[in-house]
Formats: structure tokens, sequence, C-alpha cells
């Protein structure tokens, strides 16, 4: 079964590799909406697949590195696009959730990515 957790943080960024003229080329800042899945077997005694709270155990530390922060100056996205960020994602939560399926983050209300470890492999 696949279970998720949302979560959301702010944050600034800009796209360094861009034309000049491209408007993410500025200094900007969205509502980053982040769901983090995990598959695995229902548990016969606990009834989930892993708790909820360990999900959220396993964002806190990313949250911190990232919430109302300038995702540049974060080592490793200095170049924060929504598919970067997926895969930074993945590779810091992956440790403590071996079941992690799938990364999806939201930079804006109508834009947004789904990671599923594909470059991993
Ligand atoms: N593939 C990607 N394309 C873009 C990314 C990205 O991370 N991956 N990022 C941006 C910008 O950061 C921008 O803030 C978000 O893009 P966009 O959807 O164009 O934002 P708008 O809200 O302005 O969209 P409209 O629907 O046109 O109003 C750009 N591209
Ligand atoms: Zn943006």
């Amino acid at each position: 079964m696949d279970i998720f957790k949302q979560f959301r943080f702010e944050a600034a960024h800009r796209l360094p590799n861009v034309p000049a003229n491209h408007k993410c080329a500025r200094l900007h800042g969205h509502s980053f909406m982040i769901e983090i899945h995990v598959t695995g077997p229902v548990g016969e005694t606990s009834g989930w697949v892993v708790d909820f709270a360990d999900i959220g155990a396993a964002w806190q530390p990313l949250h911190a590195l990232l919430d109302h922060n300038y995702l540049n100056e974060v080592e490793g996205l200095e170049n924060p696009t929504s598919e970067l960020l997926a895969r930074w994602i993945w590779r810091r939560m992956l440790p403590a959730l071996p079941g992690l399926s799938q990364v999806v983050v939201r930079e804006t209300c109508t834009s947004g990515c789904i990671y599923r470890g594909e470059d991993e492999r």
C-alpha cells in the first residue's frame, strides 16, 4: 500500500541557468508543497505501513534547512528547480525511510514534479 504525508515550507530562490530575461532569473519566493510517499505492506499488528509520525520525523531536519531560507545557498541546491529539489529531498530521506517511493514537489498551484528515484538506479 502507498501512504503519504504532506509538508509545506516557504523559501526564496532564483534559477541561475536560465536566460537573464527569464522571470525565474529574478529572486522570488514560493510556498512549496511537498508530498512524501512510502510503499510497503500493512503490518499485521500495527495496521499501518509506517507511522505518519516517522515520516514527519524524517522530514524535520530538511524543513529546518529549507524553511524561510534562500534555496540557492543550501548545499546541493545551487540550481533549485523543482526537479533537483525533489531529488535532493529523496536522497536525504531515503536512509530514514527505506520504503520511500515518491517525492512530489509543488512549486506553485499549477506546477510541480514527481520523483520516484529514477536517477538512483
Ligand atoms: N521544469 C521546470 N520549469 C520551471 C521551473 C522548475 O523548477 N522546473 N521553475 C520555474 C520558476 O521557479 C517559477 O517560479 C515557476 O514556474 P511557472 O509555473 O512558470 O510559474 P507561474 O506561477 O508564473 O506560472 P503561470 O501558470 O504561467 O502563471 C519556471 N519553470
Ligand atoms: Zn520559482
